[in-house]
């Protein structure tokens, strides 16, 4: 069981999280959605351990994260950033071989070459895999590391993966490859937290959904009792409509197409005192009614 305890994080003084707390069981996979600057992305940096709350503290079955030897984390938890800048001529299996450095010298390390092969199939890269990451597409890119976080945790299901945005630059197919990896890894006992934009996405695969708002949770709960329309235009101030799919019985969201708001920009624009013609000189009044 992962539990957060009323984390607070601070940066120069401006509060990013307040008081976030709850708690995740095993084969538990949560998804954590949010508006632009919402604090996902450090929420998730102190559940790595990258940065340190202010206050509060997180525990992973009973002990602080705090409290656990480096080694032994690195088998518990494993944490797919939401950039992963690739400025060396790595071959794809050397950088998926990197989830197991932590392994040397522990019995788990004969595992190393199986962890790899597995996670390198199920994602697609066995074909890559002699192939410099500096000639890979950005959606290829993120599947190799994303299976070198996998093979981090391959052969510990009791453990964390945090993974923030792991589907960025993937196309369709592997944006849906990359959650159901994910959810069939919940059912093995693992606990996923997992930063998305995509509500649907998250609606699909996760069991649960968290929403941050200025930092602050503001709801927790199933697809169906957070993806409320009410809900979707405070967090995301946008009108949608929310449907149960009856095939599936997942919840649904569909957005309303949005308009330019003209007047709000021309406001905003003549009270920074600009004009009022801005893109390829063309009014805003007039962007908006094309
Ligand atoms: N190093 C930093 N210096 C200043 N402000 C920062 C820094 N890191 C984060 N912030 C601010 O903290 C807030 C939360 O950022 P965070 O990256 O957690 O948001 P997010 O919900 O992940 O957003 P996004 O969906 O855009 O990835 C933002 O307003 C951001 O500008």
């Amino acid at each position: 069981m992962l539990r957060v305890e009323s984390i607070t994080y601070k940066l120069n003084k401006r509060p990013l999280l307040k008081d976030i707390s709850f708690s995740i069981r095993p084969g538990e996979m949560v998804a954590l959605l949010g508006s632009n600057g919402a604090g996902k992305s450090t929420l998730m940096r102190l559940l790595s351990g990258e940065r340190k709350p202010e206050s509060g503290r997180i525990m992973l079955y009973g002990d602080d994260l705090r409290d656990y030897k480096r080694k032994i984390l690195a088998t518990k938890r494993a944490y797919l950033q939401q950039h992963n800048p690739v400025t060396m001529a790595f071959s794809v299996k050397e950088v998926v071989m990197m989830g197991r450095y932590g392994f040397k010298g522990l019995p788990s390390a004969k595992n190393d070459e199986t962890a790899v092969l597995e996670t390198m199939e199920l994602c697609g890269l066995l074909d890559f895999a002699d192939r410099s990451m500096l000639s890979l597409s950005g959606g290829e890119q993120q599947r190799v590391h994303l299976a070198r976080v996998l093979t981090q945790l391959w052969d510990n299901p009791d453990a964390v993966l945090l993974l923030d945005e792991p589907t960025n630059n993937m196309d369709l197919q592997f944006q849906h490859q990359t959650l159901s990896i994910a959810a069939a890894m919940a059912k093995k006992g693992y606990m996923i937290i997992v930063v998305l934009h995509d509500v649907n996405l998250a609606a699909q695969y996760a069991s649960r959904l968290i929403i941050l708002k200025d930092g602050r949770k503001w709801w927790d709960g199933t697809p169906a009792q957070v993806l409320t329309p009410q809900h979707i235009y405070t967090a995301f101030g946008i009108h949608a409509q929310a449907y149960t799919d009856q095939s599936s019985l997942k919840t649904v969201i569909v957005p309303k197409e949005i308009k330019l708001d003209a007047a709000k920009f021309n406001s905003n624009l003549q009270a920074a005192g600009q004009p009022i013609y801005n893109l390829a000189n063309t009014s805003i009044d007039e962007l908006a009614t094309i």
